[in-house]
């Protein structure tokens, strides 16, 4: 297959580099906005600022200058939108005309607009056959070929074909799912309580308190996607239980990060600063708090993690306001 992953961070690079070595002999080109960002990358064959110590695969091209040049030349199988979702509306933009599959990497709801990727994309270009790929995926490890699964969501069975033959093989499968809904909410909210559960962890709230923060962040996950239209075995496959359980506990998450420099007393700037990259709850939890609002769905950690970004709230109050509520059962 020819395939273009557009945005050269973290998760573009290693997403790349998976699909060079994949047995299928795939033609892969990267394109980077920052041309020195680009250059470097080519001189070097690694990418230092954001996935370093990894050598890239000899046969990745890393490209750079408008995006719109991609679209002549060699027709491509698959494009690849790897950019944060703050980038997802503009791209989409660019690309509206391509006529092969397209598959976005971000998660998140649209800052803003509160929509979700692929509602994005049914504004910005609607003539696109397009999906999510997603699931409980650390770039860094996919760049070293770990064992990792994902989930490619689409309503088109093309969409979903086209990320399975790109990127499963032997360290990486990719499993097909027709609820785009229920993964893109999966991937989005379990941002959110990953910058929880490193609060929990960072306060020493202990075990106990990390468990009921995931299971019940699993639940008001699971309540808003029924409410936008998901399936419910949805958030217990890869990109709802597996990848909050992989961002919440796992200490390469940038979100899981944010959460835990909070607790150590630093300001969300200087959180947010000392990443260098981006940690998407930060962004999506007004955004998904608002949606769950609109529609009536309770979610008391993301509100409860609203209020400590916006600094309306302290780590130990938020504590006090979730353990302080009145009793209730159990179910979704
Ligand atoms: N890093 C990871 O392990 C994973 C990340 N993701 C998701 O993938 C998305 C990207 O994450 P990372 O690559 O990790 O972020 P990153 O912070 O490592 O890199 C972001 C990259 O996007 C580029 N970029 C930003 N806006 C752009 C635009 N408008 N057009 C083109 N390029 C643009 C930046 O220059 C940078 O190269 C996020 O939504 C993230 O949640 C998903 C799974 C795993
Ligand atoms: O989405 C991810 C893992 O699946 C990466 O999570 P972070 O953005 O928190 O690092």
């Amino acid at each position: 297959m020819h395939i273009t992953v557009i945005g050269a961070g973290a998760w573009g690079t290693a997403m790349a580099m998976a699909a060079c070595r994949h047995p299928g002999q795939h033609v892969v080109r990267l394109h980077a906005r920052d041309a020195s960002q680009a250059a470097a990358m080519q001189a070097q064959r690694q990418n230092l600022r954001y996935l370093p110590g990894v050598e890239l695969p000899e046969n990745l091209s890393v490209l750079t200058g408008p995006v719109e040049a991609l679209l002549s030349g060699q027709p491509q199988e698959l494009w690849v939108l790897a950019t944060p979702m703050s980038g997802l509306r503009s791209n989409l933009q660019r690309l509206q005309q391509v006529q092969a599959p397209l598959a976005w990497l971000c998660k998140g709801f649209e800052a803003g607009t509160g929509l979700m990727p692929h509602e994005v994309q049914a504004q910005t270009a609607p003539g696109l056959q397009a999906g999510a790929l997603s699931g409980p995926s650390f770039a860094l490890e996919v760049a070293r070929q770990q064992p990792t699964a994902l989930v490619a969501a689409s309503a088109h069975a093309a969409v979903r074909n086209a990320m399975v033959q790109a990127f499963h093989g032997p360290a990486l499968r990719v499993y097909a799912n027709e609820d785009i809904v229920g993964v893109e909410v999966g991937g989005a909210v379990k941002n959110v309580l990953a910058i929880a559960t490193g609060l929990c962890d960072g306060l020493n709230l202990g075990l106990n308190a990390r468990a009921a923060l995931i299971t019940r962040g699993l639940t008001e996950m699971t309540r808003l996607g029924l409410a936008l239209g998901a399936k419910a075995e949805t958030f217990m496959g890869l990109s709802g239980l597996g990848d909050l359980v992989l961002t919440a506990t796992g200490d390469l998450s940038r979100n899981r990060k944010v959460g835990l420099l909070l607790a150590q007393g630093l300001s969300l700037a200087q959180a947010v600063d000392s990443l260098g990259h981006v940690a998407e709850g930060v962004y999506s939890a007004r955004t998904v708090w608002q949606r769950a609002q609109s529609l009536g769905v309770d979610m008391p950690i993301t509100e409860a993690v609203v209020a400590l970004l916006d600094g309306r709230l302290q780590a130990r109050e938020a504590v006090q306001v979730l353990m302080g509520r009145g009793p209730r059962g159990e179910s979704v």
